[in-house]
């Protein structure tokens, strides 16, 4: 087998994410020795259960210290803490990346704890579920995936490509954008469908009795969508949205400008109106599929346990 691409990968956080990569990471031989961290020794006794690595502890800066790569892989809220538990054993040449969903915030705050001779590369592989814990991850999560690089604009190119390189080896495609450009669009394509699928499950929780049994005996494919992208992890979903205010509110308006002109239509009778609105959304539906992007769908029977 060829040479892994780095030597000692340290995973900071063993959830969904970090025990995805530990897997896929594994089974591609992309790292000669995997380090395993969680705060909880009882899911590091799950970690180890499973065999996610070769090296496990509670505490970050053991797991990074003589790292080649160190990955933090925990919700977008718990990155600084991360950059400085870990910034004074990096060793120098070390690539520190993380998988967080916002980038802006999370980047500018990393960076600025990290110490100079450190390669700092961003990262976010846009594939998931709505489960979380180390028994939620598994080898395949980022094939056929995009995985966005967001590196500041004067990363080191040779770092870059490896990350690239690492994330492929993973089974992802890569991408490379700058970390703002990273959080307007992933506001309208993931963090707003996420806030409309609490929202809407929230408001039918919330009517009388007798309305909301029968919306859970009824529900049909639609409301079932929802509630499954609804029953997300809380804390993950919360740093979300406090991490990248600016650009989902900025989406936020459009969303309510357009939501605004659907419900004209309906009061005033408009059908042509509606019927070209879903036609063209029709149309974005099939190119997705076409460029092959509905794929992965998520397995409803995995178990979910806390991270
Ligand atoms: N779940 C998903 O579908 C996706 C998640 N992401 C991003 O990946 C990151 C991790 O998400 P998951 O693996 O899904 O979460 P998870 O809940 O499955 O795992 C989180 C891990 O972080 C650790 N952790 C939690 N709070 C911490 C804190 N305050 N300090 C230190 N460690 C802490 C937990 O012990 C656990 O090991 C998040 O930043 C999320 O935005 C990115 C793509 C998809
Ligand atoms: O489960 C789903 O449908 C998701 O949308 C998963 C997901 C969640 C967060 C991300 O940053 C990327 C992907």
């Amino acid at each position: 087998m060829a040479e892994p691409l780095f030597g000692r990968l340290a995973l900071i956080g063993i959830g969904l994410i970090g025990s995805s990569i530990a897997r896929a990471a594994r089974a591609n031989g992309l790292a000669g020795e995997i380090v395993v961290q969680t705060r909880r020794s009882e899911t590091l006794e799950r970690a180890r259960e499973l065999g996610l690595g070769d090296v496990y502890t509670t505490d970050m800066a053991e797991a990074a210290r003589g790292a080649d790569l160190v990955i933090a892989s925990v919700p977008v809220g718990a990155s600084d803490a991360v950059a400085q538990a870990i910034a004074p054993v990096l060793k120098p040449g070390a690539t520190v990346s993380d998988v967080g969903s916002v980038k802006t915030s999370v980047v500018r705050q990393m960076a600025s704890l990290l110490p100079e001779g450190v390669h700092f590369v961003p990262a976010h592989p846009i594939a998931g579920t709505e489960y979380s814990g180390p028994d939620a991850g598994f080898a395949e999560l980022f094939r056929n995936r995009w995985c966005i690089l967001t590196p500041l604009e004067d990363a080191d190119p040779e770092a870059v490509d490896r990350l690239s390189a690492f994330w492929q080896g993973l089974g992802a495609r890569v991408e490379r954008m700058s970390p703002e450009h990273h959080d307007l669009v992933l506001a309208i394509t993931s963090h707003i469908p996420h806030l409309i699928a609490y929202n809407i499950v929230g408001t039918a929780a919330d009517m009388e009795d007798s309305l909301r049994s029968e919306v859970i005996k009824f529900s049909a494919s639609g409301f079932r969508d929802f509630t499954r992208i609804a029953a997300s992890d809380p804390v993950m979903w919360r740093d979300i949205f406090l991490h990248n205010k600016d650009a989902v509110l900025e989406m936020l308006g459009r969303f309510t400008e357009d939501l605004t002109a659907l419900q004209r239509a309906i009061r005033r009778g408009d059908g042509d109106t509606l019927f070209e609105h879903f036609s063209r959304t029709r149309e974005i539906r099939r190119g997705i599929v076409e460029q092959g992007q509905d794929t992965a769908e998520p397995d409803f029977g995995r178990v979910r346990t806390q991270g």
